[in-house]
């Protein structure tokens, strides 16, 4: 599984230079973001807007339609009652807490190579902004070990053990939920042949991402983690008790959303947006940063088995139209956004409509 998410990027290596977060009573210039670098910087939502991202309890008996229209809506919502063990939740953030808290002189002892997909740096998406981001991130994808073993050399493997739990019990919630929202589209088992046997979505991969955005001393002209769409099925984010995500809803402007103890963020990715044919959208989202207090998330990215054909479900494809989006594999839509960035998606459906004139 690891091998085959990294073949990406080894073919689009690209140089994104390692966090060298200033400590420093000013923002440099390097790491002060206005519309120019970004052109929905300062969208955010008015204050007196009445909506909030949607808060789910999974154990509600209307959960299925909650989910269909809060992926419909806003794609993402915020959930409660999800099954994951709270001490879990606590054991990943120390996990992260412990290994940003490292010297840096052993955080970049497992580096992540220019064409590498797991290990310390900064986010990907990097290379897209001339601006730097305020957070340094570690990407988890196949079995941490190696990686580990450099950071913790005598307590790696109590650390092995967390990330293989977490992976547990995310790719568990993650198909309970893709149920859960195929579901109220009306869309059933058979529909989803990769699914598996028990319908449990055995064979599907993921990548941990942990990030890190320390105390910033000027918040308001910075940026933790640029506006970006995940290219997955769906992701899971639990972000300790310090908030910062916010979601962005078109003609609306940008959302935070707010800590509640113990409850995760679901957000619609590319792909099921693909899947969906656009029903859902994939939501907008970003990480700003604040003077106080350091932030950690931790995102479980979920996605097909990455050699799949994927391709909007007949189900939700109007009979008498052409499907919005061709039939692409994981690892080919991730190759395509490490060109396209944010414009990956409506190049591959332009692509599909000039298909269809020609
Ligand atoms: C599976 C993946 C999604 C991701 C690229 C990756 O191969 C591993 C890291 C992921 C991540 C996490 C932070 C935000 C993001 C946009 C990035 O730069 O790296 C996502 C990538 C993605 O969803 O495209
Ligand atoms: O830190 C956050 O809240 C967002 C993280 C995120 O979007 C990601 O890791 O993909
Ligand atoms: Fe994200």
């Amino acid at each position: 599984m690891s091998s085959t998410l990294s073949d990406v990027f080894r073919l689009h290596p690209i140089h994104i230079p390692l966090p060298s977060l200033p400590n420093l009573k000013s923002l440099p210039d390097s790491y002060t973001w206005t519309a120019k670098d970004d052109l929905l910087f300062s969208a955010s939502a008015s204050s007196d807007s009445h909506e909030s991202l949607p808060l789910i309890d999974l154990s509600d008996p209307h959960a299925t339609t909650l989910v269909g229209n809060a992926c419909t809506t806003w794609g993402a919502f915020q959930l409660t009652n999800h099954g994951v063990p709270s001490r879990l939740l606590d054991d990943i953030e120390l996990l992260t807490g412990s290994l940003f808290r490292l010297p840096f002189h052993r955080k970049i002892k497992a580096a992540r190579s220019e064409n590498g997909v797991s290990g310390y740096g900064v986010a990907r998406i990097a290379s897209f902004f001339s601006k730097k981001m305020w957070s340094e991130g570690f990407t988890v994808v196949g079995s941490p070990l190696h990686d580990f073993r450099k950071l913790w050399p005598s307590h790696h493997l109590e650390y092995c053990e967390i990330i293989e739990e977490y992976e547990r019990h995310m790719q568990k919630l993650a198909a309970k939920l893709m149920w859960l929202a195929l579901g109220s589209l009306g869309v059933e088992e058979n529909d989803i042949n990769w699914a598996g046997p028990n319908s449990d979505f055995q064979g599907t991969q993921a990548a941990i991402q942990l990030n890190h955005y320390p105390i910033c001393p000027e918040p308001d002209r910075s940026m933790g983690l640029a506006a970006h769409t995940d290219s997955t099925l769906l992701t899971i984010l639990y972000q300790n008790n310090t908030a910062g995500l916010q979601v962005f809803r078109d003609g609306m402007g940008w959302f935070t959303v707010p800590t509640v103890p113990d409850s995760l963020v679901v957000n619609v990715g590319d792909l099921l947006h693909i899947l969906t044919n656009g029903i859902f959208p994939s939501v907008l989202h970003r990480a700003r940063v604040n003077h106080i207090r350091s932030r950690f998330s931790m995102a479980y990215l979920w996605g097909p088995p990455s050699d799949l054909m994927i391709s909007p479900l007949s189900r939700l494809v109007d009979p008498l139209q052409s499907p919005l989006y061709p039939s692409l594999t994981w690892k080919q839509y991730l190759a395509t956004k490490a060109t396209h960035f944010n414009q990956s998606l409506s190049i591959i459906r332009n692509y599909m409509s000039s298909v269809q004139i020609s």
